[in-house]
């Protein structure tokens, strides 16, 4: 199939759905793939016919370290200009990849009830990180991991950059090339792949990235009719949530693949809801970090983000972002 080639609808023949379809845009990896129908099948119910439409990106099309391939979007951008050449109308993306900056012409439209956040371990034998023996070769790309890694083991791993879709990673595990990999509970629960966990990492300790387990839909903030459908799914929580972490990043002026993660927590108080948002800015190296926490109301997400990212500049977060060797 070649690029944008329309592929079935999502649900043939759902009875009592008419009108044009929803051309759903998605990455080709079978993550992507289970996100996008997921989507779909969401409009589906609440009566839009949609179609998934397949666009391969830069970073599925360039194996080299994402790093390396440099610039933001490497996964997002080719789904962003199939949305401006109207050549798919919605944009199935996980969050964590999409850059902060806003696109003219594109919103992020919807948000829905994020999964599980944390980072997790795969590890032979049932390993948990405490237990890997000095040496144990632990495989990531992510600077952001690399980096908390190091500060939670000191320096006695072998950190081993890979990169791949979540079954080659895993792979690398069973085949014994790595005793361990670090992958997003999300990535796994969403593949059915959740019973290879063998450690979940606790959130304030092993930052997530921004937008970890979330989804980010968007389409063309002219198209009313897709707006307001998306509308449908956006869930004001994980909004809120996602909201405050991307306003960390896009304040001390980082990328996704900075060495920092923010993680945001809703909760219900007798005063109305709150939430509170965890930082971290580390070296790569592991030789000094940055860690910060906060909490407001749910209402001022993106000022309690704002306020949190000034906060870490003044500790010097941007120089520890600068002095990383990836
Ligand atoms: N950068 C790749 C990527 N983008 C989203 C996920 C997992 C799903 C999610 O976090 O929403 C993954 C794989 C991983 O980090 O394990």
């Amino acid at each position: 199939m070649t690029p944008g080639t329309p592929t079935t609808p999502v649900t043939p023949m759902t009875p009592g759905i008419s009108g044009t379809a929803f051309r759903v845009g998605t990455r080709r990896s079978a993550l992507a793939l289970t996100q996008a129908r997921q989507v779909a099948a969401a409009l589906e119910r609440a009566g839009h016919r949609c179609e998934l439409v397949e666009v391969t990106t830069e970073g599925d099309r360039n194996r080299a370290p994402l790093a390396s391939i440099g610039g933001q979007g490497v996964f997002t951008g080719a789904l962003r200009e199939a949305l401006l050449r109207k050549e798919i109308d919605v944009a199935v993306h996980s969050l964590k990849d999409l850059p902060t900056q806003n696109v003219d012409g594109i919103v992020l439209a919807a948000v829905p009830p994020r999964e599980d956040p944390r980072d997790a371990l795969v590890a032979r034998d049932g390993l948990r990180l405490a237990d890997l023996p000095a040496g144990a070769r632990v495989g990531t790309g992510s600077p952001r991991r690399l980096a908390q890694l190091r500060l939670l083991r000191e320096y006695d791993l072998e950190l081993v950059e890979i990169r791949g879709n979540v079954d080659t990673r895993i792979r690398k595990v069973r085949d014994g090339e790595l005793d361990a990999v670090v992958l997003a509970r999300a990535g796994l629960t969403r593949l059915g792949r959740q019973d290879e966990i063998t450690d979940t990492f606790d959130p304030t300790a092993f930052v997530p990235a921004p937008g970890q387990g979330a989804l980010g839909i968007e389409c063309r903030n002219s198209d009313e009719d897709v707006v307001r459908a998306l509308a449908g799914l956006d869930e004001s929580r994980t909004r809120a949530a996602v909201t405050a972490e991307r306003a960390v990043l896009a304040g001390i002026g980082a990328g996704c693949s900075a060495p920092m993660g923010a993680f945001a927590e809703t909760t219900g108080g007798v005063e109305g809801d709150d939430l509170s948002l965890h930082a971290v800015v580390a070296a790569v190296d592991g030789s000094a970090s940055v860690r910060l926490s906060t909490s407001g109301p749910l209402g001022d997400a993106e000022e309690i983000g704002r306020q949190l990212a000034a906060a870490l500049l003044a500790e010097g977060a941007s120089r520890l972002i600068e002095e990383r060797v990836t």
